[in-house]
C-alpha cells in the first residue's frame, strides 16, 4: 500500500529506497571486469607473497656478517629461474631483483658497492645489515589471511592485491540495469533543432555520466510526451530493468503526470517529497521487481537527486557495504544564510581559502552548477553561518 509521506527527511527517504532494493546476486566475474564493483565475500591470499626471501635489488646475495669480503662468486639466482644451491661459507651469490635468495644469505650488496677482481668480490661503502635490500617470504601476506572483507570496492590497488594472492575472477553481484526515461512535450533530443518553445534534454546524458562512476548498464528509454497513456507504456517498455528512472512530471503540475502513469501501470509508490533542496518532488516505489526513483525534471534537482539516492540505489545493489556519499568536514570560505524548513544542498567547490558555493543556487541554474565540485549539506533550521565555520560537504562522484 502506498504510504506518501510530507516532506521526509532525507535520511529516512535514503533509507527507506534502499530498503526497498536487495543486492543483486553473486557471479563470478574476470578479474579484468572487476573495476568499480564490490566483492560479495571475504577474499583470501591462495599463496604467500613474496613466496620466498627475495632479493629487492641487483647485485650479489651474502652473508651480512662476512662484510666486506672476500667472498668467491658461485652461481646466480634470476627471478624464475631455478632455485639457486646453498650458500657456503666465503661464498656469494650473483642475483637479480625479484630473484629468491640462495639457503644461507640473509642480505643483498648491491653492485654499486661492489668491487669485483679476479673473481674476488669485496664489498665497499656501508657495512651491510641482516635483511638489507631483501624482502621476506610472507611479508606482504601469508597464504590463508584475509586480504578483502564482502562489501569492499575493487579498486585498482585491490584488483592487484587480489590477483596476487592467486585469483583470476572474483565475485562480485551482477551489474544493475537503469532505465532511464525522459519526460516533457518541450524536450528535444541532444544536438537537434531547438526552436523557441523547447529545449535539449540534457538529464538523460548527464545522469548516464553520473552513472559511469559506478556500476551499471544503462538503457535510454528516450523522451515521453506529457500523456499519460503515452508514460504507462514507457514504464512497460522499461521491462525488467532493476532500476526504473524518470525525469520531469514529478511535481504537481496539471502536467506532472509520472506519479499517476506510474500508479497507473501497476506501481505501487513509496514516498514522494522529500525535506531538501533543490529535489522536494523526488518519488520512489516498486514496479513488479523493479525499484522506481522519479527524480524532478530541474537539472540541478535531477543532478542532486540522483547523487543522494540514486547512486546509493545502484551501490547498495551492487553489495556495496557504504553506499551513502561520502561525507566530510571542511569550512565555509564566506558567510552563508540560515536554512528555511528544508535541508539545504549547495552546489559549491573547494578552494583554498575553504569552501565556496557558487553564486546562483537555483534549481535551474547549469552554469553555476557546472563550476560546482562539491554540495555543502546544512540541516533545514540552521543559523546563519560565518566564514570559517566548519560545514559538511559530498564531494561529486568522479
Ligand atoms: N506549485 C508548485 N510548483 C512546483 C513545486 C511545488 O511544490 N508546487 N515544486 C517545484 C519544484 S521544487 C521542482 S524541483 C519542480 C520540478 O518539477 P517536475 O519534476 O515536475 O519537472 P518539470 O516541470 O517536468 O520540469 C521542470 C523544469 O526542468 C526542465 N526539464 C525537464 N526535463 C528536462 C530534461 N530532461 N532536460 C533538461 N531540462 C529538463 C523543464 O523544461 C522545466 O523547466 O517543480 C516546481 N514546481
Ligand atoms: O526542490 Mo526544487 O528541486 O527546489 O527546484
Amino acid at each position: 500500500m502506498a504510504r506518501v509521506v510530507s516532506l521526509l527527511p532525507v535520511s529516512e527517504a535514503q533509507a527507506r529506497l534502499l530498503a526497498l532494493a536487495q543486492p543483486l546476486p553473486v557471479e563470478e566475474a574476470p578479474v579484468t571486469s572487476c573495476a568499480g564493483r564490490w566483492l560479495a565475500l571475504d577474499i583470501a591470499a591462495r599463496r604467500d607473497q613474496p613466496w620466498a626471501d627475495l632479493s629487492a635489488m641487483d647485485g650479489y646475495a651474502v652473508r651480512a656478517a662476512e662484510w666486506p669480503g672476500p667472498w668467491r662468486v658461485s652461481g646466480a639466482s634470476t627471478a624464475g629461474g631455478a632455485i639457486p644451491a646453498p650458500l657456503s661459507a666465503g661464498e656469494a651469490c650473483r642475483i637479480f631483483t625479484g630473484a629468491p635468495l640462495p639457503t644461507g644469505a640473509d642480505a643483498v650488496l648491491i653492485q654499486e658497492n661492489a668491487a669485483l677482481t679476479d673473481g674476488q668480490l669485496s664489498g665497499l661503502d656501508k657495512p651491510l645489515t641482516p635483511g638489507l635490500h631483501v624482502r621476506a617470504m610472507a611479508s606482504d601476506f601469508r597464504s590463508g589471511e584475509t586480504l578483502l572483507a564482502a562489501g569492499a570496492q575493487l579498486s585498482a590497488a585491490r584488483i592487484a592485491l587480489a590477483v596476487l594472492a592467486g585469483h583470476g575472477a572474483l565475485p562480485v553481484r551482477k551489474r544493475p540495469t537503469v532505465a532511464i526515461l525522459s519526460t516533457g512535450n518541450e524536450l528535444v533530443p541532444p544536438g537537434a533543432p531547438a526552436p523557441p518553445g523547447t529545449l535539449p534534454s540534457s538529464n538523460a546524458p548527464m545522469l548516464a555520466a553520473l552513472l559511469r562512476t559506478v556500476p551499471c548498464e544503462i538503457v535510454d528509454l528516450g523522451i515521453v510526451a506529457d500523456d499519460l497513456d503515452a508514460l504507462i507504456q514507457a514504464f512497460a517498455r522499461a521491462g525488467q530493468a532493476d532500476i526504473i528512472l524518470s525525469t520531469g512530471g514529478a511535481s504537481v503540475g496539471d502536467h506532472d503526470l509520472v506519479r499517476p502513469a506510474f500508479t497507473g501501470a501497476g506501481g505501487s509508490l513509496d514516498f514522494w517529497k522529500i525535506r531538501m533542496r533543490p529535489g522536494k518532488p523526488l518519488m520512489a516505489g516498486k514496479l513488479g521487481a523493479s525499484i522506481f526513483l522519479g527524480l524532478p525534471g530541474n537539472p540541478v534537482s535531477a543532478f542532486v537527486t540522483a547523487m543522494l539516492f540514486l547512486l546509493p540505489l545502484v551501490r547498495h545493489m551492487g553489495g556495496a557495504a557504504s553506499p551513502l556519499p561520502l561525507r566530510l568536514n571542511a569550512r565555509l570560505a564566506a558567510p552563508l544564510p540560515a536554512t528555511g524548513e528544508r535541508d539545504d544542498f549547495l552546489r559549491a567547490y573547494r578552494a583554498e581559502e575553504g569552501i565556496v558555493s557558487v553564486t546562483s543556487q537555483d534549481s535551474a541554474a547549469t552554469a553555476a552548477m557546472a563550476l560546482a565540485d562539491c554540495l555543502i549539506w546544512r540541516p533545514a533550521s540552521s543559523d546563519a553561518a560565518r566564514a570559517g565555520d566548519a560545514v559538511t560537504i559530498l564531494p561529486f562522484p568522479q
